[in-house]
C-alpha cells in the first residue's frame, strides 16, 4: 500500500529538521544475525537514530489508523493488540540495503508490517534510493518486484514477510541533510492473543 500526502508538509518538515538537528545520535545500521544485531557493509549501509520519541506524538495517530486500515486490507490475522517499534533511518551518497524480509522470526512479538516514510530536503538532492518490494519467495536478481521512489510525505505499508532492497543512493554532496531520510516503524504483533 502507498499512501501520499500522510502527515502533511508542516508535520513532514518538523521530522527533517528534527533528524538533520539530531545527526550526532544517528549511528550505522545493524542487520540481524540470530538475536544480535551487527554492522555489515556488505549488506546494508546507512544510519539509524531510534531516539525519536519526542516526535512520535506528531505522527502516531496517523500510523495506528494507517495500521488499523491495513490490517484487513492486507489479510493479516492475530493483530488484535501489536506494539510500534519507530526509528528513523538517513541513506547518504553510496548508502543501500540488499534484499532481506523484516521479519525477526522466533521472536515472542514478531514483525508483521513495515511501514516507510519519506521525507528529504527541497530540493531533492539525492537520486535513487527506491524500494524494490519482491513478491514472496523472490530470490536476488528476481523480476518480480514493484518500485517505489521515495518522495516526500509518501508512506509505503507491507507486510514484514515481504523481500525486499532499497538500491543505491546517489547524493550530490556528503552533508547529512541532503541524505534520504526515512522513518520506518514496524508492527510488532502480541503473542498468546491466537483467536
Ligand atoms: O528505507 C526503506 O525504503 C526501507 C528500509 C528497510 O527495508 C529497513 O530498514 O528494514
Ligand atoms: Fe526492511
Amino acid at each position: 500500500m502507498v499512501l501520499d500526502d500522510f502527515v502533511g508538509d508542516a508535520t513532514a518538515q518538523r521530522l527533517l529538521e528534527y533528524a538533520i538537528a539530531n545527526e550526532a545520535v544517528f549511528l550505522p545500521s545493524k542487520v540481524a544475525l540470530g538475536y544480535e544485531g551487527h554492522v555489515d557493509e556488505t549488506h546494508r549501509v546507512s544510519k539509524v537514530n531510534p531516539d525519536i520519541e519526542s516526535v512520535m506524538p506528531l505522527i502516531e495517530p496517523m500510523i495506528r489508523k494507517a495500521v488499523a486500515d491495513a490490517i484487513p486490507r492486507l489479510g493479516l490475522v492475530n493483530v488484535d493488540s501489536y506494539f510500534l517499534e519507530p526509528e528513523i533511518a538517513w541513506s547518504g551518497d553510496g548508502a543501500f540495503f540488499k534484499m532481506h524480509a523484516d521479519t525477526l522470526r522466533d521472536r515472542a512479538n514478531p514483525r508483521v508490517l513495515t511501514m516507510v516514510l519519506y521525507f528529504h530536503k527541497e530540493p531533492k538532492a539525492f537520486e535513487g534510493g527506491q524500494l524494490r518490494l519482491y513478491g514472496l519467495g523472490a530470490q536476488p536478481g528476481s523480476s518480480d518486484y514493484q518500485e517505489i521512489e521515495p518522495r516526500w510525505d509518501r508512506a509505503v505499508i507491507f507486510p514484514s514477510w515481504f523481500p525486499h532492497e532499497v538500491l543505491p543512493v546517489r547524493c550530490r554532496s556528503t552533508s547529512f541533510e541532503d541524505g534520504r531520510f526515512a522513518l520506518n516503524c514496524w508492527v510488532h504483533r502480541i503473542s498468546g492473543n491466537a483467536t
